[in-house]
């Protein structure tokens, strides 16, 4: 594996300005890397900034202190290495499920037969090459996000960047999307910053768990989640899987579910 981080945030701060002149800061002094193919899981209390330092590290939001490179480019330079992933998956209601894929390839013109073939293949991929010429209100909340993912594969994005991807669906089905993000994760060999309120899924899913503290938001803990891979549903029951999750709820100073 290439040693040369894929992400580095060293030292970024952000404060918001208000129109009336009033600052607020939200992220101070906060440094880490993501590695080439790592899973890095962040988590922290809401409002603690990390919406923000994925749109930092998105480009678009410019912080106010620090630095972040993507392959040592600044972040304007790499835009085109980088795909995000919502809550909601924003789906054209009038274009069929391949067009939505497609949409990024589009805005840089380049639609081509290989193109289109990427984004079917991809489709297959998440168990959805049969709705290909579906439209989004034919699928479940579930298929939706997976679509929305594929969207953010179709470019070949080195990086993935996903803002509590699964944070709108029902327990069952987030489940089975987190089985499905880990395969899809070690098929393509992305890394991923996945920012999510559940504690036991930024571990499941994660080799780190970066953990924000707030007010204002800085980097209190990063965990390395030595669990093997691949992860099973049975991982979650398992004593070390536990220890990892009681351990990052008490550095946030919850139990359960961070809301
Ligand atoms: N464009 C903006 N202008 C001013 N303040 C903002 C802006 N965006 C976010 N904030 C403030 O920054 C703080 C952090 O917001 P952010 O959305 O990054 O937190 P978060 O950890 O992602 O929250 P949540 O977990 O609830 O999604 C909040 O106090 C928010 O009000």
């Amino acid at each position: 594996m290439d040693d040369q981080p894929v992400i580095s945030v060293q030292d970024v701060g952000m404060t918001y300005r208000s129109r009336d002149g009033m600052e607020n800061t939200v992220l101070q002094g906060c440094s880490f890397d993501v590695a080439p193919g790592e899973f890095v899981s962040i988590v922290g209390q809401s409002g603690s900034g990390k919406t923000t330092l994925l749109k930092i590290i998105s480009g678009l939001v410019q912080n106010t202190a620090g630095e972040v490179s993507v392959r040592g480019l600044d972040v304007s330079e790499a835009l085109r290495d980088i795909a995000m992933v919502f809550q909601s998956p924003v789906l054209l209601p009038w274009r069929n499920n391949l067009n939505n894929v497609m949409l990024p390839m589009e805005f840089r013109k380049k639609v081509t037969k290989d193109s289109r073939q990427h984004a079917l293949e991809l489709l297959e991929m998440v168990g959805l090459g049969d709705k290909a010429n579906k439209f989004s209100y034919e699928l479940s909340g579930g298929m939706q996000q997976r679509v929305a993912i594929c969207r953010a594969l179709v470019s070949h994005p080195e990086i993935l960047l996903m803002d509590e991807p699964f944070g709108a669906l029902d327990a069952m089905t987030r489940d089975s999307m987190n089985i499905e993000l880990q395969r899809i994760w070690q098929e393509t060999k992305r890394s991923v910053l996945f920012v999510t309120h559940s504690i036991p899924e930024a571990v499941w899913l994660g080799d780190r768990v970066v953990v924000v503290g707030d007010k204002p938001g800085r980097i209190i803990a990063d965990i390395r989640v030595r669990l093997p891979r691949p992860r099973t549903k049975a991982d979650r029951f398992t004593e070390d899987f536990a220890q990892y999750v009681a351990e990052v709820e008490s550095l946030i100073g919850v139990s359960g579910a961070i809301s």
